[in-house]
């Protein structure tokens, strides 16, 4: 018997498990023992502490797990895709301007978190796929291609996300953005101060970063860790890359994305293949006031993401920009083989960081980055 869900077997399980036992007290001459059902499972966690998590795989890679689930339920109810993060790097602004896509819609919003379901990386984990399916819309009868998708900034750096989003969407792409990490870290901490983070009220910026972990109070350390942890962005990537393959990973350079997102939400369609184009120049301006790109709507108004998305703060301290570099910086010098790997231009800001700017940099175009990725979508269920 186990907790986790295996989608043919639940409903023949008991069945299994009673006949079992009627066998052994009818053929042999075992004792059976019992004990109420939270003592067993204490008993079995001991002994199986590593499957305290369950793992959900995906229920339509089996026929027979799916000639057995309910009707109700539905494959497609699946997202295609998802924005990984990390934290502050634009993934709201491409979540809102991907959703304008007549073909790709979103998740809806959860109570609890706003528009992220944080599925793979907390204890929503534990609601299970049901829940989790729940928050896509249903097939529509029209026989149109659409295309799901759900973004949650944490996933990027999650240590279980990988694998548990493997297991349940083996097929999808996975989208990143990536800025200078220290511009991303400065970014999290005003963020964490705007939300009255003790450490980040108390401790400047520059304290935060070169705070010593070992001896640091557990505030200050988790903030240091929260704020430097994620910008590890090859680390991460090759945490994903073992089990996805290249053509499924999607680097967006989150740079270009605030000064043209027309273009690299056009260039993201071509490298997911998604259809019908859709032109984002008609739907996306930019605005003085706001000082990035915001959504244009039928009736010509603007509509820019919230205060909480492009703050004003002052610069970052020139001591806080060298000691991140540097901190970065062997970090950054695999990023960059990463990058030159998959076949993607170098972003100019990562030759800033590395300080070799000077260095001959052709943009490879569109059509050559989307022949290395994979030449059709595939149903998220489908395998
Ligand atoms: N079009 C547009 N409008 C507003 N903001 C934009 C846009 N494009 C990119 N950005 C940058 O997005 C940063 C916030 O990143 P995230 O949305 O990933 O933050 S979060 O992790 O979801 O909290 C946010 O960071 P801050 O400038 O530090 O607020 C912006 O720099």
């Amino acid at each position: 018997m186990t907790h986790m869900s295996n989608y043919a077997l639940d409903r023949l399980g008991s069945y299994v498990f009673e006949s079992a036992v009627q066998f052994l007290r009818c053929w042999t001459n075992l004792r059976l023992e019992t004990r109420p059902p939270l003592q067993l499972a204490d008993i079995y966690f001991d002994l199986y502490p590593e499957e305290q998590d369950p793992i959900w795989g995906n229920p339509c890679q089996d026929k027979r797990h799916l000639e057995i689930w309910s009707k109700n339920k539905s494959c497609e109810r699946l997202p295609n895709f998802l924005i990984i993060g990390p934290q502050k790097t634009g993934t709201t602004a491409l979540y809102s301007f991907l959703s304008i896509h007549p073909a790709i819609s979103s998740n809806r919003d959860s109570p609890e978190t706003f528009e992220e379901l944080q599925f793979f990386s907390g204890k929503n984990y534990q609601k299970g796929i049901d829940w989790y399916m729940s928050f896509f819309p249903p097939p529509a009868n029209d026989n149109e291609t659409r295309y799901l998708f759900e973004k949650s900034a944490n996933y990027f750096d999650g240590t279980l996300v990988p694998q548990r989003v493997h297991a349940l969407l083996p097929s999808a792409h996975l989208i990143t953005i990536l800025i200078p990490p220290s511009k991303r870290a400065y970014s999290w901490y005003h963020h964490q101060r705007v939300h009255n983070d003790k450490a980040a009220l108390e401790f400047s910026f520059h304290e935060v970063i070169t705070a010593n972990p070992r001896h640091a109070p557990r505030a200050l350390r988790e903030l240091h860790n929260r704020i430097l942890q994620p910008g590890m962005y090859a680390h991460h990537l090759e945490r994903w890359l073992a089990l996805f393959p290249p053509q499924q990973l999607h680097l967006v350079d989150g740079e270009r994305l605030k000064s043209d997102p027309i273009l690299v939400l056009n260039q993201l369609q071509t490298e997911l293949k998604i259809r019908p184009f859709f032109d984002y120049a008609n739907h996306l301006k930019y605005v003085d006031q706001k000082g990035f790109y915001c959504q244009v709507d039928s009736l010509n108004k603007t509509k820019c993401l919230g205060q909480g998305k492009g703050r004003n703060y002052p610069p970052m301290e020139s001591a806080s920009l060298k000691f991140l570099r540097e901190y970065y910086q062997p970090e950054n010098t695999a990023l960059e083989k990463l990058f030159k790997r998959l076949g993607y231009p170098i972003p100019s800001w990562l030759e800033e960081e590395l300080g070799t700017e000077s260095q001959n940099n052709p943009q490879i175009p569109a059509e050559e980055i989307s022949n290395n990725v994979s030449s059709h979508w595939e149903n998220p269920g489908s395998q």
